[in-house]
């Protein structure tokens, strides 16, 4: 089934986050009293909130492992946080259980919350070196008041056991053990209160490579034993490839991609997966490598671009309709006005610039004209007026930035669903939705055509 718009719900989920955002207060962060205008092209509220997570949907079955992947500082973190409520959400919500989060608060969260449980990075740190692992792991059962004192002894060094330690080491402090084997306390301890589902967050990316494999070994055994469902976080895609029964890729506070994993390496929909999986490195060292495919930086989360967070160093973003620019053409274009946008070059000469940037495929008829009046101002050293008149008149003009895509899109590999925030997959999904309601005598729910964005 194809539609449009965010991803169905599913009402067997355990879990079910709906148009879950979090923003932080700017003002109590490093910019706090600075006034930005005009003169930073780049930052152009003076107070606005950092949008770290904004607008995420996503559902998590029982038993399955949802992958979450991004790179640093996209708002994972944030968004298990928000997910767990240990983090108010700006807005949103969140299901568990069939039950919504803001609603319980008293003795009904606390009991919720025994059922959710999360795993930190650094092992390390999220252990108190002046307690004994034993009591480490009773701490949990403590709080919630189960067990006595024997019984939560007996169990600590049962779960022990069962996360491949030896229950002997029961006395022992944290500093006695290497960095996977803490990590194994901390499964110990999450699972010592008997919860049905954990988010890890990096659970191993603190860890040598060779050990991270037989950490995630565990984590499954123990995921069938006790009946576990996992939010797994990590920014290494091996790790999530590893885990994970379906993985969402996350930029820039949104959701881009949703897929079952085998869908979603074998045929991924949307650019910034695909770059993704294309900065893999391939072992094969005759093949020298690949390497990361995008350029540009990841925009600042206070004023992120309106549509698709990720058009702004999209590879493929969507010629504006109004223009007919070989696609040669209008490639160029969007190169040489991101060059103009970084301040990539000095050089003001319109001819030296056209035979860098339009060799082989010029943009000719209105958007040749806007060109050659960009190409003048940078001439005259008005690098702003050009930039004015390249993101103006092309890259704001794009789908890509006047509405926000969320689509469903068929599944080449299995029949599970596969969303793609991407207009490139904007006809083929507009096309079944309309024949899904011509079919049904009415449109669907949901089925509607994406909103403009801000
Ligand atoms: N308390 C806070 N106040 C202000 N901004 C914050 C706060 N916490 C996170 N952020 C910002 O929110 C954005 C998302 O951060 P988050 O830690 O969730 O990302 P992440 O994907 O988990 O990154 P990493 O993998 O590095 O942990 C970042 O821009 C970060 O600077």
């Amino acid at each position: 089934m194809t539609k449009v718009g965010p991803p169905e719900s599913d009402p067997e989920a355990l879990l079910q986050v709906r148009n879950l955002k979090k923003h932080f207060d700017n003002e109590s962060g490093l910019l706090a009293g600075v006034q930005l205008d005009d003169e930073f092209p780049y930052v152009s509220r003076s107070t606005s909130d950092v949008r770290a997570v904004d607008g995420v949907d996503f559902d998590i079955k029982e038993g399955e492992t949802l992958g979450l992947v991004g790179e640093s500082g996209c708002g994972k973190s944030t968004l298990a946080r928000t997910v767990l409520r240990l983090l108010e959400p700006t807005e949103g919500s969140v299901y568990f259980q069939g039950k919504d989060l803001a609603s319980l608060s008293g003795e009904p969260l606390r009991r919720m919350r025994k059922n959710m449980q999360m795993i930190f990075q650094d092992p390390q740190s999220s252990l108190d070196p002046r307690m004994k692992v034993g009591p480490i792991v009773e701490e949990p059962m403590k709080a919630h008041g189960m067990l006595d004192e024997e019984g939560r002894e007996a169990r600590a060094k049962e779960l022990l056991e069962k996360v491949g330690l030896d229950p002997q080491h029961y006395n022992r402090y944290p500093h006695a053990f290497s960095g996977g084997q803490r990590q194994r306390v901390n499964l110990a301890r999450a699972l010592s209160v008997n919860p049905d589902f954990i988010v890890c967050d990096e659970p191993v990316s603190a860890l040598d490579v060779s050990i991270q494999a037989q950490v995630l070994n565990t984590m499954e055994e123990l995921q069938e034993e006790f009946d576990l469902t996992y939010l797994f976080i990590a920014h290494d895609l091996s790790v999530i490839r590893h885990i994970s029964d379906r993985v969402a890729v996350m930029y820039l506070g949104n959701i881009v991609e949703l897929a079952d994993k085998e869908e979603l390496f074998e045929n991924p929909q949307h650019p910034y997966t695909q770059a993704l999986l294309d900065a893999i490195p391939v072992p094969d060292p005759r093949s020298g490598g690949r390497t990361a495919l995008l350029s540009g930086d990841v925009p600042s989360p206070i004023d992120p671009p309106s549509g698709c967070r990720f058009r702004t160093r999209c590879p493929k973003v969507i010629q504006p309709e109004e223009y007919d620019m070989s696609d040669g053409a209008w490639r160029n274009l969007v190169e040489f006005q991101r060059a103009v946008e970084r301040r990539a070059f000095e050089e003001t000469d319109p001819d030296v610039l056209r035979s860098r940037y339009f060799q082989d495929a010029v943009p000719s008829g209105d958007a040749g004209t806007l060109l050659d009046e960009a190409l003048g101002h940078i001439e005259r050293d008005k690098f702003e007026d050009a930039e004015r008149i390249l993101v103006e008149r092309f890259a704001d003009q794009s789908v890509c930035a006047t509405a926000r895509p969320a689509y469903e899109i068929e599944s080449e590999i299995g029949d599970g669903r596969h969303y793609s925030a991407c207009h490139l997959r904007r006809d083929e999904a507009v096309a079944t939705a309309v024949d899904e309601a011509t079919v049904g005598g009415a449109a669907r729910p949901g089925t509607e055509a994406p909103e403009a964005d801000d």
